[in-house]
C-alpha cells in the first residue's frame, strides 16, 4: 500500500496502524530496508499505539532525490512528516539510520520526542572511506553487489542459514533499494557525528543492541548510554544488526516494557 504525503519537498511513503487517539509510536527504517521491516513488531505496537511507519529519504517509496543527503535533511524529513500528519509528539524508535535521524531529532526538536528507543544503532560510524567504497561500489555495480555482505551484518550466521521465510523478503527490501536512496543516505552516514552532542538528549531513552552486531557493535551502544542521561540498555543474545527480525519476541518485549513505562 502506497501512502505519500509531501513534506520538506518530497513524496514521503508512510502508513498508520492503530487506534486513532492513542499516543503515536513513529517507527523508523535503516540503510537498505523499508517501513516493513517493522511488520514483526505490528501486532504488539498496533494494539496499543497509533503507530506511524514511513520510508526514510530515498528508500521504499520515498522519493530518491540526486546526490549526498544529510543526516539533518533525514530528521527534517521527520519533523515535516510528524508536523503534516497533526501529530504533536511521538515515541521515536529508530534502528540503525533510524536511530541517527532519532538522535538529531531529540538533540533539535525535544518537543516531538515523548521517548526515544535508539536500536543497533551508533553517534557516528567511521571510517568515512568505508562509506565513500560502498557508494562506489552501488555506483558502479548497483545495491545487488552489497548484499552478501549486508547479510552477514545483519543476521548471525545460524539465522541465515535456517531457511526463515522472512530472509526472502529482506533481500526483495535490499533489491528495492534504489541506488540513488542508497548514495544519498550512504554520504549522510559518512558526514555525520553527533558524539559530542549525546548529553543534549533529554528524552527518557532505551538503547537496544544485538550481542553480535558487527556494524553498531555493543560498544557503540555503550557510548549512547552512557552520553545519554537516564539512558537504559538492553543488549540482546543471538542477534546481529536487525534484531527486530531476528530475536522479534526479546526485541518485542524490551520495547514493550520501554514503551509502557510511562514515557
Ligand atoms: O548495513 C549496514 O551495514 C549497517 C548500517 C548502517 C546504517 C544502517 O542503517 O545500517
Amino acid at each position: 500500500m502506497k501512502t505519500t504525503i509531501t513534506a520538506n519537498g518530497i513524496a514521503i511513503n508512510y502508513r498508520l496502524d492503530g487506534p486513532v487517539g492513542a499516543p503515536v509510536v513513529m517507527l523508523s527504517n535503516s540503510l537498505m530496508s523499508n517501513y516493513t521491516m517493522w511488520d514483526d513488531q505490528m501486532p504488539l505496537l498496533a494494539a496499543t499505539y497509533r503507530v506511524l511507519r514511513y520510508d526514510q529519504r530515498g528508500h521504499g517509496g520515498t522519493e530518491a532525490p540526486v546526490g549526498s543527503y544529510s543526516i539533518e535533511q533525514l530528521t527534517t524529513d521527520a519533523v515535516a512528516l510528524i508536523e503534516a500528519l497533526g501529530i504533536t509528539a511521538v515515541h521515536f524508535v529508530g534502528l540503525s539510520m533510524g536511530g541517527f535521524t532519532g538522535q538529531l531529532l531529540a538533540m533539535d526538536y525535544p518537543d516531538k520526542v515523548r521517548s526515544l528507543c535508539l536500536c543497533d544503532t551508533a553517534c557516528a560510524m567511521p571510517p568515512s572511506s568505508l562509506w565513500q567504497e560502498r557508494i562506489d561500489i552501488a555506483r558502479r555495480d548497483g545495491v545487488a553487489a552489497l548484499m552478501p555482505a549486508t547479510l552477514e551484518r545483519w543476521f548471525t550466521k545460524k539465522f541465515r542459514e535456517s531457511g526463515d521465510p522472512r530472509l526472502d523478503k529482506v533481500r526483495e527490501m535490499i533489491l528495492g533499494t534504489e541506488v540513488d536512496g542508497y548514495i544519498g543516505c550512504a554520504a549522510a552516514i559518512r558526514d555525520m557525528d553527533l558524539c559530542g552532542r549525546l548529553a543534549e538528549i533529554a528524552s527518557p531513552t532505551r538503547v537496544i543492541v544485538g550481542a553480535d552486531d558487527p556494524a553498531c557493535p555493543p560498544a557503540y551502544a555503550q557510548t549512547l548510554h552512557q552520553g545519554i542521561a537516564g539512558s537504559s540498555l538492553v543488549v540482546l543474545p543471538d542477534a546481529a544488526h536487525l534484531p527486530n527480525i531476528e530475536q522479534t519476541q526479546l526485541f518485542n518485549e524490551a520495547l514493550r516494557e520501554f514503551l509502557a513505562g510511562g514515557a
